[in-house]
């Protein structure tokens, strides 16, 4: 069996976004698939009135295949501190004609304002290791999990895009859509996440390899690419107008200073995945300035690194699920 649904990015690729239908009759809402966490939770009926705010509900009374599973719960809250809540639901899921028959629902009572801000996004598709999902008494597997016995091959694919729809493969590798070959590299899902090691950096096509091996985590749900502080400031120091703005709480530079050089990170076996300069130009820090806030920021509020977005779209990556490995390759 295999599957495949276009996401579509918010503005400023702040997120991604995907159709899934929930429930008989189905029921569709746009969620943001997340490998970087774990829970598979939606907006619902059972949300006060004072927290929703545009969003698609999940109506489990109106789905004739949804079955409450009284006496569980969960509660989640996320690294940038939002969280979410509520009870939980087994019914079907199908997301790009992969369907899973009884799929653990969690439906939210409680959200916190940054996703009551968010009238896009309907809910989370966690596709990180089920080991971190936070059902009780017993966590429930993801979405992936249940999908893949099922599947030609164990695993999912990521290409995510600059400002244009990308796509999710369930089951199988489209070898049209990358170039060269497919580096994997071993993943440490111990914490639950897609855990990996990079042997390096280099900035721009003049600087030097930098062998610094960097531990962090492939996460389609974080926006920006969040590395050590050394790397941040081998990096900016290369763009002229670039300086550490706390007032901004972050790195800002001007958004068309032609000093902006690519970055690289590496992968595995001399593989190198280019993140052009233009995508680390991220957003402008305010419509009439001329100064945008940095796609790149450090790490050191997280306690790891984050591939989030940012570097997600520069590559198509494979989740090996099944071998434990990430599969990295340019495109
Ligand atoms: C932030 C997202 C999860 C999310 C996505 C979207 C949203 C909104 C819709 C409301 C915009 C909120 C939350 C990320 N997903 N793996 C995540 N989930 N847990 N940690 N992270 C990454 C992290 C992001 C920012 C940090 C951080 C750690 O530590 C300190 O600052």
């Amino acid at each position: 069996d295999r599957g495949s649904v276009q996401n579509s990015p918010k503005s400023y690729d702040v997120e991604y976004l995907m159709p899934v239908s929930l429930g008989t009759p189905a029921q569709q809402l746009n969620l943001d698939l997340d490998t970087g966490s774990s829970d598979f939770w939606v907006f619902s009926t059972l949300l006060k009135e004072s927290m929703i705010n545009g969003q698609t509900l999940y109506d489990p009374n109106a789905s004739t295949t949804a079955d409450k599973m009284e006496g569980y719960s969960w509660k989640i809250t996320y690294g940038d501190q939002s969280y979410s809540s509520g009870d939980v639901y087994v019914d079907t899921v199908t997301i790009g004609d992969l369907t899973v028959s009884t799929q653990a629902v969690e439906a939210a009572r409680e959200v916190s304002e940054e996703f009551t801000a968010d009238s896009d996004n309907d809910g989370l598709v966690g596709l990180g290791f089920g080991i971190i999902n936070t059902v009780m008494p017993y966590k429930q597997k993801t979405f992936f999990e249940k999908a893949m016995p099922g599947l030609d091959s164990p695993v999912f694919t990521a290409d995510l895009k600059s400002g244009a729809p990308g796509r999710y493969n369930f089951g199988y590798i489209d070898d049209g859509a990358y170039t060269g070959n497919i580096t994997y590299v071993p993943v440490n899902s111990s914490d639950g996440f897609w855990s990996w090691v990079s042997p390096g950096f280099q900035v721009g096509t003049t600087g030097s390899f930098n062998n610094t091996r960097i531990h962090g985590i492939a996460d389609t749900g974080t926006t920006l690419l969040l590395l050590p502080e050394g790397v941040c400031e081998a990096f900016y120091g290369r763009i002229a107008s670039a300086k550490y703005d706390a007032s901004q709480g972050g790195y800002t530079f001007e958004c068309n200073d032609s000093t902006t050089p690519d970055f690289y990170f590496g992968t595995g076996n001399g593989q190198m995945i280019r993140i052009p300069g233009s995508y680390l130009a991220y957003s402008k820090i305010d419509t009439s300035s001329l100064r945008c806030f940095g796609g790149m920021q450090s790490d050191s509020g997280v306690g790891f690194t984050i591939w989030g977005d940012i570097a997600l779209k520069a590559a198509f990556i494979v989740f090996d699920q099944g071998s434990e490995r990430l599969g990295w390759a340019e495109k």
